[in-house]
């Protein structure tokens, strides 16, 4: 396989078994520096057995998975461990907020995890819910906040620690219709400006419409590439031209 130097991220022939069920099979991905990049394909396709793989949650059964010249896929678990403390951030459907402590504290966790000292964590943590719209609730506890804004905080601490790339694994799945495209245009809008990577798993394919390049899973392989607007790539648009994938020797359709 030839990465473009600026890939971050990079996956190759991922196999994946849940229990002798196969959820990946064969499957590549590579994701640039700063690239916001979605995953996208119907309940049951690999989606999230693909985001672990690449965060190091899960190991592959067979295939290789890279990270800033790393083999994720060979680290040991506390290798492991530490890159996702690191240099990762996860943003899950739920927020899953420590009741007991305060937005702030929350926000802050990965931060004080990763060894920064109390009053700077709170400063960082506070900073990104300012620009999250949830500054207010800081003091606050979670159950304070309606869903949507939890979600923010939850987007907040996974963004507060600078991570390299950020996962996101159905990040409006449990807000409602209005708020959706509201949150992800939060997230983006956050990780662009730092450019922190994004790679968003989503079985809404209009999530494909904030990110610069669209993984379809079905089945748990990977079908094609599109554009944003569902303009296959290579055609026109943003993503004309051969993608990375294009310079893998994976199978990318069935
Ligand atoms: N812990 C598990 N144990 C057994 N099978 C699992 C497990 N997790 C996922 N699977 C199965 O693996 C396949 C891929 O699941 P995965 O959750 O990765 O898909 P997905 O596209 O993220 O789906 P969804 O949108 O519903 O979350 C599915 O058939 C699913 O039932």
């Amino acid at each position: 396989m030839v990465t473009a130097p600026d890939d971050l991220l990079w996956a190759r022939g991922l196999h994946y078994e849940h229990e002798g069920t196969p959820a990946l099979r064969d499957v590549c991905l590579s994701v640039r520096a700063g690239e916001i990049v979605s995953v996208t394909g119907p309940r049951g396709s690999g989606k999230s057995t693909l985001l672990g793989c690449l965060s190091g949650r899960l190991v592959p059964g067979r295939g290789e998975v890279w990270f800033d010249g790393l083999p994720v896929h060979t680290l040991t678990a506390s290798a492991r461990e530490r890159l996702r403390r690191g240099r990762f951030g996860w943003i899950g459907s739920e927020p899953h907020l420590l009741p007991e402590l305060t937005v702030w504290e929350n926000t802050a966790l990965p931060l004080l995890l990763s060894g920064a000292g109390r009053r700077e964590a709170r400063r960082r943590a506070c900073e990104w819910l300012e620009r999250l719209d949830v500054g207010d609730f800081a003091r606050s506890r979670p159950g304070a906040l309606v869903q949507a804004q939890r979600q923010r905080v939850a987007i907040a601490r996974a963004l507060a620690h600078s991570p390299s790339v950020v996962f996101a694994d159905e990040p409006t799945a449990r807000l409602h219709q209005g708020e959706r495209a509201q949150v992800l245009r939060t997230l983006t809008t956050a990780a662009r400006s730092h450019r922190i990577t994004v790679v968003l798993a989503s079985h809404d394919a209009r999530v494909a419409g904030v990110a610069d390049r669209s993984a379809v899973l079905v089945d748990g392989r990977r079908v094609g590439e599109d554009a944003p607007s569902g303009v296959p790539a290579g055609t026109t648009g943003p993503s004309a031209g051969p993608g990375p994938e294009g310079r893998t020797e994976c199978s990318l359709s069935v």
